[in-house]
């Protein structure tokens, strides 16, 4: 059975972000929504939405020699990619090639790049490129990888996200609290649904949900 879900808009988009009320768990909140990005990571018109909205936010200005895209948004990636380099475009990338890469996770969810893939990140401008991020602690392991194996972060780009930084590392996302003001997380210890006796909905994470 499929979650119900409502599409909110933002500006700077056409491209809708589908959004469940409810109560979630992911693998370090509690939630009271799900965003439902599965159309917007592979439905082409929707991920070019979410790479052109990006670009126009800031990207156009930006160096960028890979893009590492984390949570299954390698479509996004690819038409980032494709954007910033279009001839005729105003960008610092017109006409230079892009790498698009997504990282390995080993056995303690560190971030791997394998051997052949380290020129990719030693020493280039890197953007990172998420779904969601809500307390920030998954990004941050991205964060440490890229740094790890020598990459200059240059951005971080999500589709969703509730903070506006990690680490000092500003994050630039196209839905925002702005957009889901009643949005909330919380540790699964503390979090006010469970203390009002409520069930969780379901399981979540960037593959999407399991329905309690
Ligand atoms: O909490 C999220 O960020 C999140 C919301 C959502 O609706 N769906 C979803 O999969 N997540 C994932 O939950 C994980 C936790 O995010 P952080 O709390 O930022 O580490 C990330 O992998 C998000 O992509």
């Amino acid at each position: 059975m499929e979650l119900k879900y409502d599409k909110i808009q933002t500006t700077g988009t056409d491209t809708p972000l589908k959004i469940v009320k409810g109560h979630f768990a992911t693998n370090h909140a509690h939630t009271n929504y799900y965003f439902d990005l599965t159309t917007v990571k592979s439905r082409l018109s929707e991920a070019g939405g979410i790479a052109q909205a990006l670009v126009h936010m800031y990207l156009y200005d930006m160096i960028v020699d890979t893009i590492v895209c984390m949570e299954g948004t390698e479509v996004i990636g690819t038409l980032l990619a494709q954007e910033l380099t279009k001839g005729g475009f105003m960008s610092k990338n017109a006409h230079k090639t892009i790498y698009v890469i997504k990282p390995e996770f080993n056995s303690n969810s560190q971030i791997v790049f394998k051997d052949n893939y380290r020129a990719m990140i030693n020493g280039k401008n890197v953007l990172i490129l998420t779904a969601t991020v809500t307390t920030g602690l998954t990004i941050n392991k991205a964060i440490e990888g890229v740094q790890y194996y020598g990459g200059i972060i240059q951005g971080i780009s999500a589709v969703f996200s509730a903070l506006e930084n990690v680490n000092g590392i500003p994050i630039k996302s196209v839905f925002g609290l702005k957009d889901v003001p009643d949005y909330q997380y919380s540790d699964y210890r503390n979090c006010p649904l469970c203390k009002e006796g409520k069930k969780l909905d379901a399981l979540i994470n960037p593959y999407g949900y399991s329905k309690l």
